[in-house]
């Protein structure tokens, strides 16, 4: 599989005070078992920021009132190629509710450092936590 034609993606870093939710991949999925920023992909008719409304809703009940773009990653895992488009959703509403069962939480900087995420996340746990400490 080559990354010519990656799959695009909208990952939500939302942010409340010192902290950032994550929440964890279904073991059968791809990547399953590692911790994420919760997201998913973008449909052919869509734009990148409707699509991230529409995810963060359906997975998590979570109403984006702001996001501001925050960084772009690439990455090929062989199977599947991913381009991550990452926002920073620094203001929601809405009481979360997993609504796919799936375990999430809020994390500070010192937290996210210690969870197991998939490799193309490097990158975006950096900025996390230079956005969480800065
Ligand atoms: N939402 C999200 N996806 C990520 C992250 N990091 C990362 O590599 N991905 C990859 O980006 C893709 C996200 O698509 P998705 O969440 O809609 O995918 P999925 O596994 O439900 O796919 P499916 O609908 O084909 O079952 C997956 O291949 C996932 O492994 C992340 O932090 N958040």
């Amino acid at each position: 599989m080559s990354a010519v034609n990656p799959v695009h993606v909208a990952v939500g870093v939302i942010t409340r005070g010192d902290c950032v939710l994550v929440s964890r991949r279904a073991d059968h999925q791809h990547q399953g078992g590692l911790w994420e920023f919760p997201g998913g992909k973008v449909e052919a008719h869509e734009d990148v920021r409707t699509a991230l409304a529409r995810e963060l809703k359906e997975e998590l009940n979570v109403t984006v009132e702001s996001a501001e773009p925050m960084l772009e990653v690439v990455h090929d895992y062989g199977d599947k190629a991913v381009r991550l488009d990452i926002w920073h959703v620094a203001m929601h509403t809405g009481e979360i509710r997993a609504n796919e069962g799936q375990p999430w939480q809020w994390v500070d900087a010192e937290q996210l450092q210690t969870l197991e995420f998939p490799a193309a996340n490097e990158p975006i746990v950096a900025a996390t936590v230079a956005l969480l400490v800065g």
